[in-house]
């Protein structure tokens, strides 16, 4: 499980070593750290590190001083260091290490900004190093005229100090123009605003440095399942199972005019382990799922009369059908595990409970807080997915779900997910569909089974969350190794599946 904390939570965690005169010496760590990762990453790209060049971009702040630092080092290993200092002060112990190392300084000004980035995109490594967890807002005036100078045309390869300057640590929002960077390499813990759009997209690789803090970390603002949490949490049929005790999954979806979301969630579901799918809906869907999967039950009972242990609903459902759309109220109003999506979400009561998955993407996720009051469109909450997914699990009392290239869970508790191992090939249409369909399976399967999550750090009262991002973590595999860098399309994901459930349940912890 890969932990992320807030920028005042490392700080806090960092305080009683500063306060005892350790400062100097996590920089060190900061630095050596940074160093290592620029020429590992060199290296990997076929560059040779004596005579390259490196342009470290450095703020007033400590995040300029682990910036020429860390350039002095790689001085100190053959490469040609250009420090531009974004003002008139820099970290003195920093410059004073730089310049012994034999760095070259120049100074940013509003005139000589374009000048200074041609300078830099002509290094072969560029350092940001200009604003890390010190940072209020974006970056502003010949930083951010150098930065954004810099974005447009061509340069080497980007590591960026602790975060890409100008993204909030804490949230991932960047409030002015960002340099995205080939790599970043944080301190003492990855960063929540790192693994959280936009944040994430600017970030690249994530490489975390430790600097001897990581015992005073409190409990992390945002956390990632690996592969050996989902070989912990995934179930596995006991050798006496029968189909009913691996759970039922009971699924409201697909309309007349979008029948093929229903077949969809339904083949994710079968794939994702499910021991029965009961489709409950109209004739002409449940004719089609017969012919696409016969392995599904098909009915047209009410939810009362259909025995499952989770339910999956809304998905291809467009509202014209009031016996299906009381099926999904009656579906949440049952207390069983539920993932809601798509055509549920407008129907769903405001308050919810933290069994009820809400699955929606940024479009979906703005008009459900437009309905709980907020003002946020989708471009609001793409700017601030984090907040976004956050205050929808606190105003519902919902786990929530927001899809996209990184997916975020919240639970209405404390609990966060990122989740990011697919690739932009998963958007398409009916993708979503699929994820649903994992989703419901595993609520259906693992949803009870409290000391699973217990055993794994999870409280039991928050794995609808964890269930959630499971979810999402093999949906990303499995969409990953289907499209295999070419293009995708849904029902692949699912195909892919069960191979990829083989792979990871079989690591050892
Ligand atoms: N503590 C330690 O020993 C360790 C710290 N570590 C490192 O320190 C980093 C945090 O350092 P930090 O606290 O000095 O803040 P930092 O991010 O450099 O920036 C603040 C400076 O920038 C300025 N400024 C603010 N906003 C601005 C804006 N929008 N646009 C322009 N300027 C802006 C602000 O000046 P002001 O505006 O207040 O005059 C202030 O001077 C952390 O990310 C990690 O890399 C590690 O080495 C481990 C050990
Ligand atoms: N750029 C991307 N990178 C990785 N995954 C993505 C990207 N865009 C979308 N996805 C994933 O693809 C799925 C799309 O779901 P959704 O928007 O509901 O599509 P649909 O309604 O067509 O089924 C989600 O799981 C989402 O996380
Ligand atoms: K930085």
């Amino acid at each position: 499980m890969i932990s992320a904390y807030t920028g005042t939570q490392i700080r806090e965690a960092e305080k009683p070593l500063l306060d005892s005169g350790m400062g100097a010496v996590l920089m060190q760590r900061a630095a050596r750290g940074m160093a290592g990762a620029a020429i590992a990453e060199l290296r990997s790209r076929g560059h040779r590190l004596y005579g390259s060049s490196v342009a470290v971009l450095a703020g007033k702040g400590n995040n300029g001083g682990d910036g020429l630092f860390a350039a002095a080092h790689l001085a100190g290993r053959g490469m040609r260091t250009t420090a531009v200092l974004a003002s008139d002060t820099a970290h003195p112990d920093g410059l004073a290490a730089f310049r012994r190392a034999g760095g070259r300084v120049v100074t940013l000004t509003d005139a000589n900004a374009g000048e200074l980035a041609a300078l830099a995109g002509r290094a072969d490594v560029v350092i940001d190093a200009l604003l890390g967890t010190g940072a209020q807002g974006g970056l502003r005036g010949a930083s951010a005229d150098l930065v954004s100078r810099l974005a447009a045309g061509s340069h080497g390869l980007v590591v960026a100090c602790d975060v890409p300057s100008g993204v909030d640590a804490d949230t991932g929002e960047a409030g002015g123009p960002v340099l995205p960077a080939d790599v970043t390499v944080t301190f003492g813990g990855a960063k929540a605003g790192l693994l959280a759009d936009p944040g994430a997209d600017f970030a690249g690789r994530v490489v975390v440095v430790p600097i001897g803090i990581e015992d005073a970390l409190p409990w992390p603002a945002l956390r990632r399942l690996e592969a050996a949490d989902l070989a912990a949490l995934l179930p596995r049929p006991a050798r006496r199972a029968h189909k009913y005790s691996r759970g039922v999954l009971g699924v409201v979806a697909g309309s007349p005019a979008y029948p093929g979301a229903a077949v969809l969630a339904c083949r994710g579901a079968l794939a994702a382990g499910v021991g029965m799918v009961r489709y409950v809906g109209p004739p002409e869907v449940a004719d089609l799922i017969r012919h696409s999967c016969p392995e599904v039950v098909c009915s047209t009972g009410t939810v009362a009369e259909t025995h499952v242990q989770a339910w999956l609903v809304g998905a291809g459902m467009d509202g014209s059908d009031e016996d299906e759309m009381q099926r999904v109220r009656d579906a949440v109003d049952s207390g069983l595990p539920t993932v809601a999506d798509a055509g549920a979400l407008p129907v769903m009561p405001d308050v919810l409970a933290p069994q009820v998955v809400l699955t929606p993407h940024a479009g979906e996720l703005a008009t459900l807080l437009q309905r709980l009051g907020a003002d946020l469109d989708r471009g609001a909450v793409e700017a601030s997915t984090l907040a976004a997914v956050r205050r929808a699990a606190g105003l519902t009392e919902a786990t929530v779900l927001l899809k996209g290239a990184s997916t975020l869970v919240a639970s209405p508790y404390q609990d966060f997910y990122s989740q990011s191992e697919g690739t932009p090939w998963l958007a398409t249409a009916g993708s979503g569909d699929v994820l649903a369909g994992i989703i419901g399976a595993l609520l259906a399967q693992v949803g009870p089974d409290v000391g699973r999550f217990r055993e794994r750090g999870i409280d039991p009262d928050e794995r609808w969350a964890a269930i959630a991002a499971m979810g999402a973590s093999l949906h990303g595999h499995a969409g990953a190794a289907a499209a295999a860098g070419g293009p995708l399309t849904a029902g692949r994901i699912s195909d892919a599946l069960p191979e990829v459930w083989g792979k990871v349940s079989t690591l050892s912890n």
